[in-house]
């Protein structure tokens, strides 16, 4: 039995002016892993392929061992789905909505989701357009944590929820994973969500991977140094992933810290960059990044 609870392979998809291409990577079976990149880069399309929402032009998505447009019904049914946009009957009250959600799985614990609707503070007679961006959030994860799903898949969970809840919610995830049986992608722009809760780490930019790593490897392979601007002849430049030059010096991230280390341990500061400084020298590269 595989410990890849989703395997993609090869997976291409391409938009007028935005291209997947053959993309490959896997999520473990047990663990949290994060999906990050800029805005753009891909995150929605490729949890919206997994999801059999869009189909990808080539490639093959297998949840659970199985090919997912194939098998689409009774993958669905093992998965609990947040969706950054609200796909509820907007019309309906929270109530209603999961009267209608419940039938359409067969694991459905309405104690718990009760249990969740109550302990989340949602009012179960406001209608679903009348619950504010957060609460709509907490509805939909209400839902997805009612049915047993074995695996959590959600995108920007975090995003648009209070501080409080934000650590809530992370909190109530790492106890979900301890059931090893169980396993989470997410999508976030927010380092500290990863930081605090993540195992693996899926980074896309401009809709290639960037990598798919353990989060604990990543400053063993990464390096922030640190110099004087005389230091930047070619040689040198061509060490960086990222370069951001000041006045007086640089910043640069070499994406092969072991080499790296040899190479400038004597000549400028050398530094475990954190997530944060990987996404944004990565997607700087040399250019320049208008933010
Ligand atoms: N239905 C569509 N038709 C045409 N282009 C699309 C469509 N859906 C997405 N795109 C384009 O695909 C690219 C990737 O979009 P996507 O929503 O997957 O990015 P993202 O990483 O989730 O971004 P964000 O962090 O801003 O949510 C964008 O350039 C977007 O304009």
């Amino acid at each position: 039995m595989s410990n890849n609870v989703i395997e993609i392979s090869q997976v291409s998809k391409t938009y007028n002016r935005f291209a997947i291409k053959e993309l490959d990577f896997t999520i473990r079976k047990g663990f949290i892993t994060g999906l990050i990149g800029p805005n753009g880069a891909g995150k929605t399309t490729l949890i919206k392929m997994i999801m059999g929402m869009v189909y990808p032009d080539q490639g093959s998505i297998r949840i659970f061992g199985e090919e997912n447009l194939l098998h689409a019904a009774s993958i669905k049914d093992r998965i609990g789905y947040v969706s950054d946009e609200n796909y509820y009957y907007e019309h309906l009250t929270v109530k209603q909505m999961k009267k209608i959600t419940a039938p359409f799985y067969s694991q459905w614990n309405e104690e718990l989701c009760q249990r969740y609707l109550d302990h989340f503070k949602l009012p179960e007679d406001k209608k679903i357009k009348e619950l504010s961006k957060g609460m709509k959030m907490k509805f939909a994860l209400a839902i997805a944590l009612s049915h047993g799903a074995e695996l959590l898949i959600m995108d920007e969970p975090t995003a648009g929820l209070d501080p409080v809840f934000r650590r809530e919610l992370l909190d109530l995830l790492s106890e979900h994973i301890q059931d090893e049986n169980k396993s989470i992608l997410f999508s976030t722009h927010n380092t500290t969500d990863l930081g605090r809760i993540a195992d693996y780490i899926v980074f896309v930019n401009d809709g290639k991977l960037v990598f798919d790593e353990m989060k604990d490897v990543l400053p063993e392979k990464y390096m922030l140094v640190k110099g004087g601007k005389e230091l930047l002849d070619r040689d040198v430049r061509a060490w960086f992933t990222g370069l951001r030059e000041t006045a007086h010096g640089f910043e640069g991230l070499v994406s092969n810290r072991a080499e790296g280390e040899k190479y400038f341990k004597s000549i400028a500061i050398c530094e475990t960059p954190t997530l944060e400084e990987i996404m944004y020298f990565t997607v700087k590269g040399s250019g320049t990044l208008h933010v």
